[in-house]
């Protein structure tokens, strides 16, 4: 089967959210293919939590007279937990620091969609091996018996990826991945990003920092102030020109080694 026989993942049409009293999302036409890694990227206030919220059903979109629609893999209805299984959904956010739980119990809870492992005695040991798997492909099996309170913001970050692989969901939806991370923890990450997409998870990634759009990526969509600025393919879109309009002042691109940097 091609990608052209597959529903898109995601297809927002004519989407527009408020939150308060303001327009937060404006008229989105969004087409994501399965299978299709890209980037969401905007500036602080663009509306990217926004539309990760509106597609995770947290925020419900505004009605549109002329029509409007969000269809996941060709579907306008999803039960929020059944939805999380085909998209893992990984925030910093979804780990809690106010519940003491070791990694391991934490990566379990990933097949419940729930914050915490309420019975252990629902885990399977084929359940219980793949999320060794997972743990091991993140680096962090070493971490199985630590607390989640007790490891470093970019080992957490690691635990909520391998949480959110243990229903091997055709996509991978991060937001923000390396917020808070220092640049080796970073770059980490990015390399691990880069072995589960190369393993055939879709990768989607909203984010502000362009440095975090790994290689694999070739698809670039640029959110401002609530609509789509640009969309299309990462080398025509990365531009000198698109980021200082979109950042809103004059800034210098560095291409290097299948990497972006500003300056
Ligand atoms: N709960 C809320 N009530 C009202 N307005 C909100 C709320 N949350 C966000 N907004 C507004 O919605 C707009 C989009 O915010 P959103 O958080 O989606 O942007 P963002 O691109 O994720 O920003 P950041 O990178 O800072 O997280 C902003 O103008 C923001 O002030």
């Amino acid at each position: 089967m091609t990608n052209r026989d597959l529903p898109p993942l995601i297809e927002f049409k004519n989407i527009s959210l408020m939150r308060g009293e303001r327009l937060c999302l404006k008229n989105i036409n969004l087409v994501i293919n399965q299978r299709q890694s890209l980037a969401i990227l905007g500036p602080n206030g663009a509306g990217k939590s926004s539309l990760i919220k509106t597609i995770t059903r947290e925020l419900y979109p505004i009605f549109d007279p002329l029509g409007s629609s969000l269809r996941i893999l060709g579907r306008g209805n999803w039960d929020v937990f059944e939805l999380r299984s085909q998209l893992g959904i990984v925030s910093a956010e979804v780990l809690r620091q106010d519940i003491s739980q070791t990694c391991q119990e934490a990566v379990l809870s990933g097949y419940f969609g729930s914050p915490y492992l309420r019975d252990a005695g629902l885990i399977s040991p084929k359940m219980k091996t793949y999320a060794q798997d997972m743990m091991n492909l993140l680096e962090i099996d070493h971490l199985a018996e630590r607390l989640t309170d007790e490891i470093s913001s970019g080992e957490a970050r690691r635990v909520v990826i391998a949480r959110a692989l243990v229903n091997n969901p055709q996509s991978l939806l991060l937001d923000e991945p390396t917020t808070n991370l220092d640049m080796k923890s970073a770059h980490q990450l990015r390399q691990l990003l880069s072995k589960i997409s190369n393993l055939g998870t879709q990768i989607i990634l909203v984010t502000h920092n362009l440095t975090d759009i790994i290689p694999e990526i070739n698809r670039v969509v640029m959110l401002k102030d609530g609509s789509i600025f640009r969309d299309g393919a990462k080398i025509e879109i990365m531009t000198e020109t698109n980021f200082s309009e979109l950042f809103g002042f004059e800034v210098n691109l560095l291409n290097k080694a299948g990497f972006y940097y500003l300056y």
